[in-house]
């Protein structure tokens, strides 16, 4: 192997108790040999005198392990120095590192990459490694171990390997007419091909819970002006977040708050009031807030409707429409102004209402365990979970499709491979494996030709 060897802190920068050096190339072994007492048995960590390549001064005493490719992380050698995590020793430790010879830092991802080129990870393994490190909730951290793992590289992978398999009993249709094949060869490759679409289509048909799962839930608090939205999304985050004020149109902009809704991540944003105003208004920058409340609307997960119980009719045509077109909750707010509990006028009589006071807390943990249970109901990671958790994915679980439905609409074997052919890319899209070469493996598995 000729790539340089790199370096790099792999833990957070600055002060802590342990700080970690990774080292990965065919010259870590010089690290142990030019830096250290002693060299360390493979896998088992030891504790050494670490010094600097040039004047032998001592940098730290550390711990250091040893791996050889390729049981790597990068399939590569691997020396890794868990150091006592001040800067000094980092520093020292990284400028030690540099005068080695084919040494150098390393670059944003490159131990990840380099693990991907030597096969130790496909497309969709690294994608859920760094969802890994980027998951805030329990839900994401289980996501994205599962697709570490592989589950949606295994799910990909098989149906790969069926279209290649497909493809195989094609092209031997084609380059070898005289072989002794089954009949109606066409027809069985036909019949497997709507099997595979009707396999890819179920996981597409996923209401996007990967995805969403993934860049969070979106709720949007929508209404009136002067509901008391503001004041809701302060409560649900238990900060002052947003400008609350008797003034009606107070919030123009959107305001975002990040929540953990039993593992799920939720972002709850606040709209400006919704109400018909002209045109010409002198308040443009009002009109904007409704144009744009409206657009984020539409594109949440849930709407989150609240009405002042004292002005709970107070809501135009738009608004309703709005919530009956997507999910949603709507919160009566201010019953602390009224004994009178019976209020709910007929027109949100079809929605799922709640009564709350954000002044008072009243009914706020009842609307909170609805939330709850739409995230989870919508969200949960049931056992027929897709695993697609980016558009990369399901843009080329389409186009697969697309080449599918194409394959099936020809009775020429010619054209119908040329689909399949296709349709295999796309799928190596997912996984990044791109390989034609393991087609002809299965031609000459199955059939033995030419031996
Ligand atoms: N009595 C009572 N007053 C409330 C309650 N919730 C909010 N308010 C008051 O209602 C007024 C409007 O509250 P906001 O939270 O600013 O309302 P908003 O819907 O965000 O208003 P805009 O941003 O202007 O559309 C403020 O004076 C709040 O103090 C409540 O539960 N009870
Ligand atoms: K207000
Ligand atoms: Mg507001």
């Amino acid at each position: 192997m000729t790539s340089e060897t790199i370096f790099a802190l792999s833990t957070a920068p600055g002060q802590a108790g342990v700080a970690v050096i990774r080292i990965s190339g065919s010259k870590a072994r010089f690290v142990l040999q030019e830096m250290s007492s002693s060299f360390p048995e493979p896998r088992i960590a030891a504790l050494i005198k670490l010094f600097d390549p040039e004047d032998k001064a001592e940098l730290d005493r550390c711990l250091a392990l040893w791996f050889p490719g390729p049981g790597s992380f990068t399939g590569e050698d691997v020396v890794e120095l868990h150091l006592h995590g001040g800067r000094a020793v980092v520093d020292g430790t990284i400028e030690a590192l540099a005068k080695l010879p084919g040494f150098r830092p390393a670059e944003a991802g490159e131990f990840t990459r380099r693990a991907f080129d030597n096969d130790k990870l496909d497309l969709t393994e690294v994608e859920g490694l760094s969802d890994l490190i980027a998951a805030e909730t329990e839900a994401q951290r289980k996501q994205a171990i599962r697709q570490m793992d592989g589950e949606l590289s295994k799910l990909v992978e098989g149906w790969r390997d069926r279209l290649v398999r497909m493809l195989a009993y094609l092209e031997a249709e084609i380059d070898f007419p005289d072989e002794e094949l089954e009949e109606g060869i066409s027809d069985q490759v036909k019949h497997k091909i709507e099997e595979l679409r009707e396999d890819i289509r179920h996981h597409l048909d996923d209401s996007h819970r990967g995805e969403r799962l993934r860049n969070g839930i979106k709720i949007a608090i929508v209404g009136p002006p002067n509901a008391g939205k503001s004041s809701l999304l302060n409560v649900l985050a238990r900060r002052e977040v947003a400008i609350v004020s008797d003034v009606a149109g107070t919030t123009r902009d959107i305001i975002e708050v990040h929540l953990d809704l039993s593992g799920y991540p939720v972002i709850v944003s606040d709209t400006a009031g919704l109400r018909e105003i002209e045109e010409n208004t002198t308040d443009g920058i009002e009109l904007e807030g409704i144009r744009r409340a409206k657009l984020h609307a539409e594109s949440a997960d849930l709407c989150l409707a609240v009405f002042d119980i004292e002005d709970s009719d107070n809501f135009d045509q738009e608004t309703l429409r709005l919530l009956s077109s997507t999910s949603s909750f709507v919160a009566i707010n201010k019953c602390d102004k009224t004994d009178d509990n019976e209020i709910t006028p007929v027109s949100l009589s079809d929605f799922d209402v709640t009564k709350i006071s954000t002044k008072t807390g009243e009914g706020i943990d009842a609307l909170l365990e609805k939330l709850n249970t739409w995230v989870v109901a919508n969200m949960g990671l049931s056992g027929s979970s897709s695993g697609i958790t980016r558009q990369r994915h399901r843009s080329a679980l389409q186009e697969c499709l697309d080449s599918l439905g194409r394959s099936l609409e020809t009775d020429l074997p010619e054209l119908c491979a040329e689909d399949l052919r296709l349709a295999t890319r796309y799928l190596g899209r997912i996984t990044g494996k791109v390989d034609v070469e393991e087609l002809l493996d299965v031609i000459f598995r199955d059939f033995c030709i030419g031996k």
